[in-house]
């Protein structure tokens, strides 16, 4: 698998730092590469004789805007500067950058002047931001933003937090973000993403070598993985048959809840499982036999009374045997038919196990059960995986729903180490992390479309099938939520992100492998 890695800034500086002592590349090779690649942009875009304003701050990111300043008026552009805060506290580059521009008799201005500009380049602040942005900063951000003129943000929009995405009271909204070697965190993260514009990761001469040996902490796949979604497939079989592709259990639905069993059996189908069995209460039975014809069933009533648990139990006991792995939670509820049902499924089966939803809210409920599934996964060697949302994460873990979107690759691997399972975070961007593996999954597909009630339940559904087809649980899990979000892409490209509803993202399914299918 091909990864994409984006990176903390202090990873970044780590990185910038090898290069700069390790490999003895000098840093002002290093800026003047960074400044070369921005400037070409901006030349790709705009003709010689267009405005240029560069807004430099103290740092090396505004060393880097001013030797772009430098290379376009050299190239026939009328360009001013502008320096915020004091010369006297420039970084040795930046002040290098502004003795040069002296020799060319560029002025240096400490405000900006006019509005008048085609082009502003936003040099304030780069991956160093520290603390939240105020007066004269905060200013200087606003009045770009008011500036009629395309923005171009030099590695990262300044006062975006470049680990978490976090706007530091103000921030700049950018037409175009050129940055440096890797994407960082702030680029991907909400809602850092949406004022970058197009991001454009240029190679400046910092390369993977530069790891030495530890690489980043957060990948995702590489982008080329969009088009060939069905590349992270397991390979199918042609000689297979309904037993080989796997079978999985839903414990799914409540009393006249059987929509999210539905999604949920049916993204397994559709992802390529054999098949499916529903275990579900029996008042579902025949809305689940006219919509789903393909899931078997296997239904239970009144199981709160011991006798008929005693039989139901049996049959359960059956069908955890008949199944390759299990996907609990989508609509099951917390009454306590639900909470023996889930109890039961992870004390008494063997297989691995996906945990969605109601389950999830079980599970934070007992600190018996979450031991119980540690055991399962350490002895047994079963593989479980979690699908909680931010709010169902929070419970799990004992903090607010805000801490986990702060922070949302740490608490991820935090959780993942303390279930010894893997750990689906779902959220505008979702990660996955896994208790045998340093690194954190973060992805970048699907859209707001998807935040719509079902989502999560195809999402356990494909997970599952995925498994059943002998995945991994990692790699289930990884798959599962890029296509999950591709699914999203592609049902957002033909309705609108308005219009989008689980039901749809499954029906996607039908498309996004069939191609890719046949080229393989
Ligand atoms: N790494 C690489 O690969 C390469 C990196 N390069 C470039 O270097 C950039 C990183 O440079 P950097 O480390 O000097 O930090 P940068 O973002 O310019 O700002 C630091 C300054 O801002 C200040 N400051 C911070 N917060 C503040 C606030 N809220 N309000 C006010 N002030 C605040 C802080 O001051 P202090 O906290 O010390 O008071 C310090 O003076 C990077 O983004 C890229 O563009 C390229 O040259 C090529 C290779
Ligand atoms: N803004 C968004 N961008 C991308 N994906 C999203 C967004 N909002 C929600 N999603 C995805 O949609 C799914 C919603 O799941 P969940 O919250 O469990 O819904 P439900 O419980 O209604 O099934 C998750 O996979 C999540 O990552
Ligand atoms: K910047």
């Amino acid at each position: 698998m091909e990864k994409k890695y984006f990176v903390t800034s202090a990873e970044m500086k780590k990185y910038d730092k090898t290069t700069i002592e390790h490999f003895e590349v000098p840093s002002l090779v290093l800026m003047e590469r960074a400044a070369l690649e921005t400037a070409e942009e901006i030349e790709k875009r705009f003709k010689k004789g267009s405005r240029v304003l560069v807004i430099s701050g103290t740092g090396n990111n505004g060393g880097d805007g001013i030797a772009v300043g430098r290379i376009l008026m050299q190239r026939g552009y009328e360009v001013d500067f502008v320096l915020i805060g004091e010369q006297a506290k420039c970084s040795k580059e930046t002040r290098r950058q502004l003795d040069i521009i002296a020799k060319y008799e560029c002025p240096m201005k400490s405000k900006i002047e006019s509005m008048e500009y085609d082009i502003i380049i936003d040099a304030l602040f780069g991956i160093g931001l520290s603390r939240n942005v105020e007066g004269i900063y905060k200013n200087c951000i606003e009045t770009m933003n008011d500036i009629c003129g395309f923005i171009v943000s030099v590695d990262i929009p300044s006062g975006i937090n470049a680990d978490t995405g976090e706007v530091m009271n103000a921030a700049v909204k950018a037409d175009i973000t050129v940055t440096f070697a890797y994407e960082k965190l702030g680029h991907i993260l909400y809602p850092g993403c949406e004022y970058c514009g197009e991001v454009l990761c240029k190679d400046i001469g910092i390369t993977d070598e530069s790891f030495l040996g530890e690489e980043p902490l957060v990948y995702s796949y590489a982008d080329r993985y969009k088009e060939q979604a069905a590349a992270l497939m397991p390979a199918r079989n042609r000689g297979g048959n309904k037993g080989t592709f796997g079978k999985v259990l839903v414990v799914a639905g409540s009393r006249n809840m059987s929509g999210a069993c539905e999604l949920c059996a049916r993204s397994a189908y559709r992802i390529g499982a054999g098949m499916v069995k529903i275990v579900t209460p029996e008042e579902n039975r025949e809305i689940i036999q006219k919509n789903l014809p393909e899931a078997l069933l296997s239904t239970y009533s009144d199981a709160e009374k011991p006798e008929a648990w005693e039989v139901f139990s049996q049959d359960l006991k059956e069908s955890m045997k008949w199944a390759d792995c299990i996907v609990i939670g989508p609509g099951i509820g917390k009454s306590g038919t639900a909470h023996r049902l889930f109890e039961y499924t992870v004390k008494e089966s063997a297989k691995d196990l996906v945990i969605d939803a109601d389950g999830l809210n079980l599970l934070a409920e007992s600190e018996e059960l979450q031991e119980s599934l540690r055991t399962a996964a350490l002895r047994e060697g079963r593989q479980i995986i979690i699908t909680p949302h931010v709010a169902e994460f929070a419970r799990l873990y004992g903090c607010k729903p805000e801490e986990v979107k702060k922070d949302i690759i740490s608490k991820t691997k935090k959780l993942a180490d303390r279930l010894c399972g893997t750990v689906v975070c779902k959220d505008a961007r979702t990660a996955v992390a896994h208790y045998e593996e340093r690194c954190v999954y973060l992805n970048v597909t699907g859209n707001d479309g998807m935040a719509t009630a079902g989502s999560g339940d195809v999402l356990a559904g494909i997970i599952a099938g995925l498994l059943a087809q002998g995945g991994k649980g990692r790699e289930a899990a990884l798959t599962g939520v890029f296509l999950h979000g591709r699914l999203g892409d592609l049902a957002a490209e033909k309705t609108g992100r308005y219009a989008v509803m689980a039901g749809d993202l499954t029906e996607q399914l039908k498309y996004i492998l069939s191609d890719e299918g046949k080229r393989r």
